[in-house]
């Protein structure tokens, strides 16, 4: 049996991570088993802790995923194997009480802010995409996303994005964009990197 080919796809905060992944899955999906994993879904379990001590961990530090864990689900997904893949909750900044059964698949999406820092993560994936967006650009989209779908005030979206978001970003994150074998400009809206992606994910998967 042939193994799963998996995408990585790394970039700051409100990038448009998902935004690509999500139109690889759309065009996927009708003739293989795809599957989107988000690395968020590997922040640590927090919920021994109480909200306001929650509130002051730092997201934006490789130490607050549970990378073991991720690594261990990449190679089962690999084999094609089935995981039981832990859900997040970004307004309780816990994870969820459920999880979710993800069987094996052809293509797995990963994508996450540090899909490409982390080593163990990058050995796995057959192809490593960095989306390269402004900060400015990324910290407006962050702060609409944020108070619409993240529970977050004005004020606590700026502070995480001074004390947290911004020196994560440059110490971990935009120096990873050297592993990238594809560095995407603008995100989601750039269909000609979009469209020569999808062409070298159907050289692999078609071979
Ligand atoms: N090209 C774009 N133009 C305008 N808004 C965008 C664009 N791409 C993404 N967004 C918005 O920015 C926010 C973050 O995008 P998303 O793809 O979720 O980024 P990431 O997964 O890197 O955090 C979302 O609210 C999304 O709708
Ligand atoms: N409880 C949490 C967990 C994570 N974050 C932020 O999410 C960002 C990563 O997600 P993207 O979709 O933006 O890539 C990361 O920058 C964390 O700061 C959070 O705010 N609260």
């Amino acid at each position: 049996m042939k193994e799963a080919i998996i995408i990585g796809i790394a970039g700051g905060s409100a990038s448009g991570k998902t935004s690509i992944a999500m139109q690889l899955y759309d065009y996927f999906k009708g003739n293989h088993k795809v599957k989107i994993i988000k690395q968020d879904d590997y922040y640590k379990d927090q919920s021994h802790l109480t909200f306001e001590e929650r509130v002051k961990t730092n997201y934006d530090h490789p130490l607050a995923f549970d990378t073991d864990l991720l690594v261990d689900h990449l190679k089962k997904l690999k084999n094609k194997e089935t995981i039981e893949k832990p859900t997040y909750d970004y307004t309780l900044h816990t994870r969820s009480d459920i999880t979710e059964t993800v069987e094996g698949r052809d293509v797995i999406i990963l994508e996450g802010i540090f899909v490409l820092a982390e080593e163990k993560v990058r050995a796995l994936c057959d192809i490593l995409v960095y989306v390269d967006t402004a900060s400015d650009i990324r910290f407006i989209r962050r702060l609409k996303r944020d108070i619409e779908e993240r529970g977050r005030s004005v004020d606590s979206v700026c502070n995480q994005y001074l004390n947290t978001v911004r020196p994560m970003h440059e110490q971990f994150i935009e120096p990873s964009k050297k592993y990238a074998h594809i560095i995407i400009p603008e995100g989601g809206s750039n269909h000609v990197a979009v469209d020569l992606l999808i062409t070298k994910i159907k050289s692999i998967v078609d071979e």
